[in-house]
């Protein structure tokens, strides 16, 4: 493919690091420089010959550099097309030079918006000339080559090597096409600052950090990861997270996160959780978590809300598990569980924070506010008879925290620091209770006395009448049935205890 030799550029970067390299190269191959201040003085400094804008402008940077490159001169030099000679005359006829490169890093608005900046500092942030160099370059990407963020100063370095000083079509179309996405992306931030009242309905969503999972869902889909997943975890060992691993932890992250006053542990799988509870040490939370469901565990990802110890490892390590989630390891501790070179250990830095949920559906995107509500004994409305005990109300709190994310419909029995089972993702409330009676009673739980959640009404008497007879002694539901009545009088004769809480925790 020809090559298009590069005889100058304009270079106007607010960050300067790393331009080194480029700025030596350049003057190695004798380009002419043009650029902007504090850009020229830095060029200089690396002891290259830099031709000031202004000097082809005829104007000084003016209007607190709002205005500098903003001129027919420099965007004429860009964008005249050089096969064109009604072009090539005008160019000359107007005294415009050829600019056949042109490196841009602009100034960092989402940055600055991210530092609770004021307004101002915000708007000034907003780059005009830097932002219309790069559309001009990239449009006439036939003969100009543009770099429009210092995350591109490698590729550049490496295609002029490659290509004794110059580009080919080839690498014009690309670093077209990836200066469009930086346009797109400062201007989708830009967009999203001016709407946050979200008076405009329009979805903007821009991630430029991607990771190319092994599969989607199952070794048939490909898959990406969209995020900065390394500001949340610091991976400590194992294989690469895959894409079901992602979505576990999601849900593994978003559950633990309701235990901020107590140790605990929760072991996932396929999203649901097969054991939660808590203790006086990760190791006992561990245990009884375990306990809860010793064959779903086989393969789940694991979370603890507390830094995992020596004995914690010992106890876990020989549990063939995916991924352990924690905010901090013991290194003895990592040198147990670094034992399977493949399982995963992920540090967790901090929070998920957002309040927002967007996928995909049909033909569009669904969008919702996160269920960041979460009941405490504060909001238990008692509607029957008999009064939960303080131990009862404990126990239906962590009950209800679990039923928030289980997929629905769910039951959940437990006490008030151990799931003993919960029916997930049945079509009928009934199954999802008998599912859970069933699978507490498999793994040794006595159900007298126990508790339980469920994520919606009952819509009918029956699920109380079965918890009855299994001798479970106080219910959390949200109400709002119009047969709520028959439920209570049913609790009433039973000598059972309910609480409402008029928030429904639908998980689909
Ligand atoms: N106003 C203009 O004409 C203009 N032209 C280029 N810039 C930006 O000015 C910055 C470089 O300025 P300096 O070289 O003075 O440090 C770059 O981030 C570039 O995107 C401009 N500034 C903002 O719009």
């Amino acid at each position: 493919m020809a090559v298009k030799k590069i005889e100058s550029a304009l270079i106007s970067v607010f960050y300067k690091d790393n331009l080194e390299p480029i700025i030596a190269l350049l003057k190695e191959q004798g380009v002419k420089i043009y650029s902007t201040g504090g850009t020229q003085k830095f060029i200089e400094e690396q002891g290259a010959e830099v031709t000031p804008v202004e000097e082809l402008t005829g104007y000084p940077s003016i209007f607190g550099g709002r205005v500098k490159t903003l001129h027919p001169k420099v965007f004429g030099g860009i964008l005249h097309r050089r096969e064109e000679e009604g072009d090539l005359s005008q160019a000359v006829e107007f005294g415009i030079p050829s600019i056949d490169l042109v490196i841009v890093d602009l100034y960092p608005f989402e940055e600055t918006v991210a530092s609770g900046a004021a307004e101002q500092d915000i708007i000034e942030k907003i780059d005009i000339g830097g932002i219309s160099l790069i559309r001009a370059a990239a449009k006439n990407f036939k003969d100009v080559t543009i770099v429009a963020s210092r995350e591109q100063y490698g590729e550049l370095e490496e295609r002029l090597k490659n290509n004794g000083g110059g580009t080919t079509m080839e690498d014009r179309r690309y670093f077209a096409a990836q200066a469009f996405q930086v346009s797109s992306h400062y201007d989708t931030h830009i967009f999203n600052y001016f709407n946050q009242e979200e008076e405009i309905p329009a979805l903007k969503i821009s991630e430029s950090n991607a990771k190319t999972l092994r599969y989607g869902e199952n070794p048939h889909q490909k898959g990406v990861f969209y995020g900065k997943l390394d500001d949340l975890f610091d991976q400590l060992n194992g294989k690469e997270l895959s894409y079901n691993n992602l979505v576990d932890i999601d849900a593994a992250v978003a559950l633990i996160a309701e235990f901020d006053q107590e140790t605990a542990f929760a072991i996932l799988k396929h999203n649901n959780a097969c054991g939660v509870a808590t203790g006086a040490s990760v190791k006992e939370a561990y245990q009884k978590a375990f306990e809860a469901d010793t064959l779903s565990a086989f393969g789940g990802v694991l979370i603890t809300n507390q830094k995992v110890d020596k004995a914690a490892a010992e106890e876990m390590h020989s549990l063939f598990f995916e991924v352990l989630i924690a905010p901090a390891f013991d290194d003895d501790a990592l040198e147990i569980l670094k034992g399977k070179k493949n399982r995963i250990l992920l540090l967790q830095k901090s929070q998920v924070g957002g309040t927002k949920l967007v996928k995909t559906l049909l033909n569009g995107y669904i969008e919702q506010d996160k269920d960041l509500a979460t009941e405490s004994k504060d909001d238990f409305k008692v509607v029957t008879k008999v009064a939960p005990t303080e131990e009862q109300k404990d126990a239906l709190v962590f009950a209800a925290k679990v039923c928030k994310h289980t997929k629905s419909n769910t039951i959940v029995l437990s006490n008030q620091d151990q799931l003993f089972a919960s029916g997930v993702g049945q079509t009928s409330r009934v199954d999802s209770l008998k599912q859970a009676i069933e699978k507490a009673k498999s793994f040794g739980f006595d159900l007298n006395g126990a508790v339980m959640a469920s994520d919606a009404f009952f819509p009918f008497p029956d699920c109380v009448e079965i918890a009855s007879k299994e001798g479970i002694a106080s219910v959390v539901q949200p109400g709002g049935s119009i047969k709520d009545k028959d439920s209570i009088e049913f609790c009433d004769q039973a000598g059972m205890s309910m609480v409402m809480t008029g928030v429904r925790h639908f998980k689909h």
